[in-house]
């Protein structure tokens, strides 16, 4: 639809000698949030890196991504960047990996907010950066601002690192926010508190989601509409009430009926 904000319209990535993605297609609207479920290998991570434009050169995209009606594929590498500036930013799995453990999370944060505050023509000095670092790291609910400034990616948590991460993906005030698997390398209780946080994040700033999980249970907490992915290609698609609870593919069913055996042994039942 013209109005969606992601549309991704047959969607293939090979390299010389392998199709990795065939024939993908489906959209994400303003405000959307979408959760990609598939085992790993399935082509997940591929399927977000070719959205931002981040393939690795060995992989050849072809068919047709569109993100706030510019398109992707083929693009130059000058509109990949400002666009992953503007309109999309994303969230990975481990946040040690987006951070750099020799740089004051302060700084790592101030980083982003300094080129938005320029981008769109605003001052950009250092109260107003410091001020939007603060409010920030308030809306991803970390405590503690002024020592988290000062401290470095080892001396917080884990589930602080990946909120640091959050704010530092919000800092570009993107449209579409991309997480790829976000709360694996946490514990469940810490996985669960960012689930939330994405969740009601996205929600109070109207932002699109492209949520990214091989957890079924996960995606089913935060997705309206869920598309199911196996060896590359789309199993199934519908809003996540329908697809995770009424499955048609037979993959998709036992993908379900694992993830209710793995949620009935945690309860102690049969
Ligand atoms: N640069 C590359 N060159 C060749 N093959 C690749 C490359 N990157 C990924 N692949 C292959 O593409 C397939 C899909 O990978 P992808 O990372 O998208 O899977 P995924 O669903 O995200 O899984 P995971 O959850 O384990 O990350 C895998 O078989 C992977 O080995």
């Amino acid at each position: 639809m013209m109005s969606d904000l992601l549309t991704v319209r047959g969607l293939t990535l090979a390299t010389p000698d392998k199709v990795l993605v065939e024939g993908l297609s489906f959209s994400i609207a303003p405000g959307e949030r979408f959760g990609l479920i598939g085992e790993s290998g399935s082509g997940k991570s591929l399927t977000s890196l070719a959205v931002t434009g981040l393939l690795a050169p060995s992989i050849r995209p072809a068919g047709s991504i569109t993100l706030a009606g510019k398109e992707i594929i083929g693009a130059p590498e000058k509109r990949l960047v400002r666009m992953r500036g503007d309109a999309v930013a994303t969230v990975f799995q481990e946040p040690l990996t987006a951070l750099d453990p020799l740089m004051p999370l302060g700084r790592q944060i101030a980083g982003p907010v300094r080129r938005r505050l320029k981008r769109k023509g605003q001052e950009a000095g250092r109260v107003a950066v410091a001020r939007e670092v603060r409010s920030l790291l308030e809306l991803v609910r970390l405590p503690e601002p002024e020592r988290l400034i000062r401290s470095y990616p080892h001396e917080v948590s884990g589930g602080q690192r990946q909120r640091v991460a959050i704010a530092m993906a919000l800092a570009c005030q993107p449209r579409l926010l991309i997480a790829d698997e976000p709360t694996t390398a946490l514990d469940v209780t810490t996985q669960a508190e960012i689930v939330r946080l994405i969740t009601s994040l996205v929600e109070e700033l109207g932002i699109a989601l492209l949520f990214i999980s091989h957890d079924l249970a996960v995606v089913g907490q935060v997705a309206e509409s869920v598309m199911v992915m196996r060896d590359g290609r789309m199993i199934e698609t519908g809003p996540a009430e329908q697809v995770l609870t009424r499955p048609e593919d037979s993959y998709t069913r036992s993908l379900v009926a694992a993830a209710r055996r793995f949620d009935e042994a945690l309860e102690g039942q049969p």
